[in-house]
């Protein structure tokens, strides 16, 4: 059987660390792209010498035309500029969108079919785009960030309580900015609800407040100690399991930024919701009931995501007719 294609948009650190998963777990062909000359090429080369150490068998190329695309099954998108110390996901806005709306084109010349996941900040706001300017159909187009919030979550979770992160669940919704909504009534110690296993005594609510809010700049606290870029290595594996999803038809629930019409009373945005990741790409929103607390933060943060949204609208007014 044939191996499927996955393009790798973007060849910087998240699109190495993918590169190098997908061998390792024998994902399929790779492409990487950028438009810095030598870079995909260098690292598809590197990664291919690896393969006979590590035995898997899978085909490097390296490119700097959107041509390398074609026909491709997956296509991870992380082209742009990440942020430094001091900046916010939001200040990357203008810049990133212009690379959006390449990067959408080509994926429309020469990917019609993919399954594409976005990992490009401000992500919530940069998948919209990438959607409107590939014109694909919105269940192909997700964006990668709940996984990510989710599992800092869990290892922040799995620490305080010294257990397995495999015993550990955990749902982070909303827009992955400052105004994300680690929901605590939905995250589990084997299936014990965070507020029991406080009432339990395992924790106090002060520390579970502490590690929400740890939970929500886990982003902030990277781009503070590695100071020339942001994290990689846990947002590769986030996005990988995301296209492992779909590849192999596994029908996960994963956190993601997927389009909503309608569903959580949100229309015609992206926003990171639990959803059934399949075959088909988002094969299910799971509509949560959300109240109370819970409710006000979504709400919030939509409405952050939505002040992006119309911030591209003014930039890019030609995406709205696509
Ligand atoms: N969604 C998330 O949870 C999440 C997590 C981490 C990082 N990010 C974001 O992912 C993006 C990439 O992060 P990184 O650490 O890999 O950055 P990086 O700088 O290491 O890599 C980005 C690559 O994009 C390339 N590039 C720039 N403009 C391009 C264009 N027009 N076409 C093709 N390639 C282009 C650059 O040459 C570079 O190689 C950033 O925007 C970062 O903020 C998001
Ligand atoms: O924090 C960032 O800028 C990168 C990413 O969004 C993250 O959460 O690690």
């Amino acid at each position: 059987m044939a191996r499927d294609k996955i393009a790798l948009i973007g060849s910087g650190q998240i699109g190495g660390t993918l590169a190098h998963l997908i061998g390792l777990k024998e994902l399929g062909d790779v492409v990487m792209f950028d438009i810095a000359e030598g870079v995909p090429q260098g690292k598809a080369l590197d990664i291919a010498q690896s393969s006979p150490v590590d035995g898997f068998d899978a085909h490097y190329t390296g490119a700097n035309s959107y041509e390398a695309l074609d026909n491709a099954k997956v296509c991870i998108v992380t082209a742009g500029v990440p942020r430094k110390p001091g900046m916010s996901r939001d200040d990357l806005l203008s810049i990133n969108l212009k690379v959006m709306e390449q990067v959408g084109a080509g994926i429309k010349k020469y990917a019609p079919d993919a399954f594409v996941i976005c990992i490009t900040n401000p992500l919530d706001a940069m998948v919209w785009a990438l959607q409107k300017a590939s014109g694909l159909p919105h269940k192909k187009v997700v964006g990668m960030a709940g996984v990510l919030d989710s599992s800092r979550f869990r290892y922040f979770l799995a620490d305080e309580f010294n257990v397995s992160v495999e015993d550990v669940t955990a749902f982070v919704l909303g827009g992955h900015g400052d105004t994300m909504v680690p929901l605590v009534k939905y995250s589990t110690v084997a299936g014990i609800p965070l507020p029991d296993l406080v009432k339990m005594g395992w924790t106090s609510q002060a520390r579970l407040d502490e590690i929400v809010d740890r939970t929500r700049n886990g982003g902030a606290e990277i781009v503070n100690l590695l100071k020339t870029g942001s994290a990689f290595y846990a947002p590769a594996a986030s996005a990988i399991a995301m296209a492992e999803s779909y590849l192999r038809d596994k029908k996960r629930v994963l956190a993601s930024a997927a389009y909503l019409n309608g569903e959580y009373g949100v229309k015609d945005m992206y926003v990171g919701v639990p959803v059934v990741i399949g075959s088909k790409g988002v094969e299910r929103v799971v509509e949560i009931e959300l109240v109370g607390k819970d409710r006000e933060a979504f709400d919030k943060s939509v409405g952050a995501v939505q002040g992006l949204v119309d911030a591209c609208k003014k930039i890019a007014p030609d995406l709205l007719g696509r």
